[in-house]
């Protein structure tokens, strides 16, 4: 088994979990408000600004050059695909760039993203593989899923996050990356496994209560 399928057979019930949250559900549908979709979306964007210094330093401490290229890709791509996705949105609700960063981190948001941040910080490449594989490999079967009887209607409010994440380039981003993990977990020491396999657990608990987040419309307490 490689250990990117035992990785996910770990953390599997909270995978599970993702498919039937009534977020994810209701964003298939379309069903989903247009508020919490809002909520989301600002969320996210602020999520994405960090996952992309994440994969930046994925590049910086990558073992090879076609690595460190494809890490820096990943922390690029992040910021102009998905972002312009978001700032699409935004024009929606006439909310500039800038004014979509200037939302401040939900409680959950700021906590998912220090985890990441954390790992970034300290950890080898393949930890840092690690603990952002479930953000891409999670949606990427989340998109899929949500489109598994097809397209959605031209007239589907979220028919744009949907064909993103159910994309095949989006695809390959969680293929490229389990690839790497796979690679780089063969010479990984018994220590690093573990950090390789807590990293992954906590960031797929993350991405289930960034939903939860989302579909609470979650605020600081005071
Ligand atoms: C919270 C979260 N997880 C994963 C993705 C996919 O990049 C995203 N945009 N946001």
């Amino acid at each position: 088994m490689s250990f990117s399928t035992h990785l996910r057979k770990l953390a599997q019930p909270v995978w599970d979990a993702q498919l039937t949250h009534p977020f994810v559900l209701a964003l298939g549908k379309g069903t989903l408000s247009e508020r919490k979709f809002r909520y989301y979306i600002l969320q996210d964007a602020r999520f994405l600004a960090d996952l992309a210094r994440v994969f930046a330093a994925g590049s910086l401490r990558a073992p090879d050059a076609e690595s460190a290229l494809r890490f820096a890709k990943l922390a690029e791509e992040t910021i102009t695909v998905e972002r312009s996705l978001h700032e699409n949105y935004g024009k929606r609700w006439k909310l500039s760039p800038q004014e979509m960063l200037n939302e401040p981190m939900s409680p959950t948001n700021y906590a998912y993203t220090r985890h990441m941040l954390a790992v970034a910080q300290s950890g080898t490449a393949t930890e840092i593989a690690v603990v952002a594989l479930p953000c891409a490999w999670i949606y990427c079967v989340v998109g899929k899923h949500l489109l598994k009887n097809g397209p959605p209607p031209a007239k589907h409010p979220y028919r744009d996050w949907l064909m993103l994440y159910a994309s095949p380039e989006f695809e390959a981003v969680q293929e490229w990356m389990r690839a790497r993990v796979d690679t780089w977990a063969r010479t990984a020491g018994h220590e690093e496994k573990k950090r390789m396999e807590q990293a992954f657990l906590i960031s797929s608990k993350y991405e289930w209560m960034f939903w939860e987040m989302a579909w609470n419309e979650e605020k600081w307490p005071v």
